[in-house]
Formats: C-alpha cells, structure tokens, sequence
C-alpha cells in the first residue's frame, strides 16, 4: 500500500484567494491589512517562513513588514518592539517568530502581542481562551492541521488522535482543536516512554517535533492519516518533514513537506491578519 499524498496547495490557495478579495476591499476603503512579524533567530526553518509569509502576503495584497532583532536580542528589546507595533494603528496582525534567544521565551513575551492583533494565537490570553471554547485567534500551524484533516473530510469525532510534539506553537493548541472535534487525544513528547507503540494507536497521527525521520513506518498504525507538520532543513538545503518516506508504506494518507501543512499555515495568517483589520475600526 502507498499513501496517498494529502496537500496543502489548494486548500492555502482557496484560503488565500478569499483573503485577497477582502484585502482589496479593505485598502480601497483605507484599511490596508498589515502583518508585522517580529523575528531574532537565525533559525533556518524560522526563516523559510518568514520568506513564504512575505511571498504570500505581498501576492494577497496585503502589506507585511519584517523587523529582525537579530539572533542576540536583549528580552527587553523585543518586548519593546511587541509593545510599540501593538500600540501602532496602522498595524492589524502581529506575530513573534520561535524560537527565541536563551533567556526568553514565547510564552514570556507574547503578553505584549495586543489580543486584537494576536493572528498567530501566542498569547496566554488567546490560548486560555482556545482553550476554553471561546473565540480567539488559534496558531495557525494548528489551525492548518485541523483546516486539511476537514478539506479531505477526515472524520475527527471518536477517533484516536496523536500529537507528537507539545510546543505552545503547534503541539498543545493542535490538540485542543481535535478535542474541540471530539477525537480522542493523546499528546507525546520527548519524555514519553515508548513513542511506537503509543503513535501505533492513532488513527490520525500529527507529527510536530523537528526531527527528521523521527517518526517512520514502525510508528504508523496500518491505514492511519498522518500530518506531518515538522520542517526540517537539510544540509542540501532542501526541506523535509518529522516523518521517513518509508512510512508511506504502512500510512493510508499522508501530508507532503513541503506542500502539506506549510502552504495553510502561511494562508491562515494571512486570513487571521484581514480579519484583524477587518474588525479594526
Ligand atoms: N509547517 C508548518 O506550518 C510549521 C512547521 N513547524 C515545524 O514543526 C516542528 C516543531 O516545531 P515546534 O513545535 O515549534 O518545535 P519545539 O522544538 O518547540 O517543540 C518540539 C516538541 O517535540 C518534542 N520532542 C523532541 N524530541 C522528541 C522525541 N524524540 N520524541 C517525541 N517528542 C519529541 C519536544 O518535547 P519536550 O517538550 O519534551 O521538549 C517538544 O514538545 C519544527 O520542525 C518546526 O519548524 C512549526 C510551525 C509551523
Ligand atoms: N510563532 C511561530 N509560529 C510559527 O508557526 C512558526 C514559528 N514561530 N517559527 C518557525 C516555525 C516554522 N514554520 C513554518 C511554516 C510554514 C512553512 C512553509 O510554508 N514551508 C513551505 C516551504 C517553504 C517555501 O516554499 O517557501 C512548505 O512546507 O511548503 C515552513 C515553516 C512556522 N513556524
């Protein structure tokens, strides 16, 4: 049996095009949607996202701005920057890129993303709210896992799901969305003892560690739907995901890197940023 391959591109394109058509509307009335993104990593993964965000924003007509801090940026500093972009009016979504230099962290700074301007759902105040059923921005990267298990009509509710991975980011918000759709959810992490025999248990497995060919076909439940969220640069300077091309052998589908969960997690943000300006006075 060979997976069939679950991609990304024409769910982010019909996300995208819907966004476009609002953005236009939008700047035509003086509220041109603006996505700032606060970056200071030299990670690699960080960066191809910071280039596919740009690519897409400036394609759907919205206006994105990069502030890099570089990679030794004080705390303070990028506190400062969160909190004069939350104050500006003419920015609508506000994002602060992982990971971050030693002695901070996401979940430290994201107080000062504005909850209005919160498009990639990092604040405690959001992911409280996620939480707790009630409306806020979700991460995209989470969002865009559940947003393609429903394009390709992937039943959710009585289903064993597996996240692995439990970063703020992804791991743990993607989980509370499938609770959200009544599957049953296991999440895994480096501590857990015996990673292939609890992943054998998903019907739908997300993979969300970082980790090339971490999870291969010894871990893949016969017929599951695998999400594989991870991306991963190689040394050739290709990107791969958290998940062995071998495990197509034993998956029943499977989301590719790239073109998988990438392309919607970029849509999202773009989506969430035209409705922050959409809601904007
Ligand atoms: N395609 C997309 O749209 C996106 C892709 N990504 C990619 O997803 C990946 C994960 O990102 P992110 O969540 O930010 O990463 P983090 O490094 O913040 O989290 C990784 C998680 O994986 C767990 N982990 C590490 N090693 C193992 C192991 N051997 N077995 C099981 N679990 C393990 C960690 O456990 P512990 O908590 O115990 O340390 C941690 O919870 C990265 O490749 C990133 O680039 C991220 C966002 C969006
Ligand atoms: N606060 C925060 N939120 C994030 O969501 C977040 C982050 N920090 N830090 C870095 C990681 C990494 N990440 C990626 C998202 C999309 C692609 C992506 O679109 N990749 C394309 C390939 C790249 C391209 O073609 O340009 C694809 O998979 O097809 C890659 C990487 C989000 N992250």
């Amino acid at each position: 049996m060979t997976a069939t391959v679950l991609t990304g591109t024409e769910l982010a394109k019909a996300i995208q095009a819907e966004a476009a058509a609002r953005a236009e509307e939008l700047a035509a009335a003086g509220r041109w949607p603006h996505l700032a993104v606060v970056t200071a990593t030299a990670d690699e993964s960080s960066a191809w996202y910071v280039r596919s965000i740009r690519r897409a924003a400036l394609k759907t007509g919205l206006e994105c701005t990069v502030h890099d801090l570089g990679a030794d940026a004080e705390p303070a500093a990028i506190h400062e920057k969160l909190t004069e972009l939350s104050a500006d009016p003419l920015v609508h979504g506000l994002m602060l890129q992982t990971p971050l230099p030693s002695g901070t962290t996401l979940e430290e700074l994201a107080s000062a993303i504005a909850f209005e301007k919160d498009v990639d759902g990092a604040n405690p105040l959001s992911l409280g709210r996620l939480a707790s059923g009630l409306p806020a921005f979700a991460p995209a990267t989470a969002e865009a896992v559940v947003a393609l298990l429903d394009h390709y009509k992937v039943p959710l509710s009585g289903r064993q799901a597996v996240v692995v991975g439990r970063s703020t980011v992804v791991g743990k918000p993607a989980a509370h969305l499938l609770l959200d759709r009544d599957a049953t959810v296991t999440i895994c992490h480096s501590r857990t003892a015996d990673l292939a025999a609890v992943t054998n248990t998903a019907e739908v497995l997300v993979a969300a560690v970082g980790r090339a060919a971490l999870i291969t076909a010894a871990h893949v439940r016969p017929g599951a739907v695998v999400i594989d969220v991870g991306t991963n640069p190689t040394p050739e300077g290709a990107l791969v995901g958290d998940v062995a091309p071998e495990a197509a052998e034993r998956a029943g589908s499977l989301t590719p890197v790239p073109g998988g969960v990438g392309p919607v997690t970029t849509a999202l943000l773009l989506r969430h940023t035209v409705l922050a300006a959409d809601r904007a006075s």
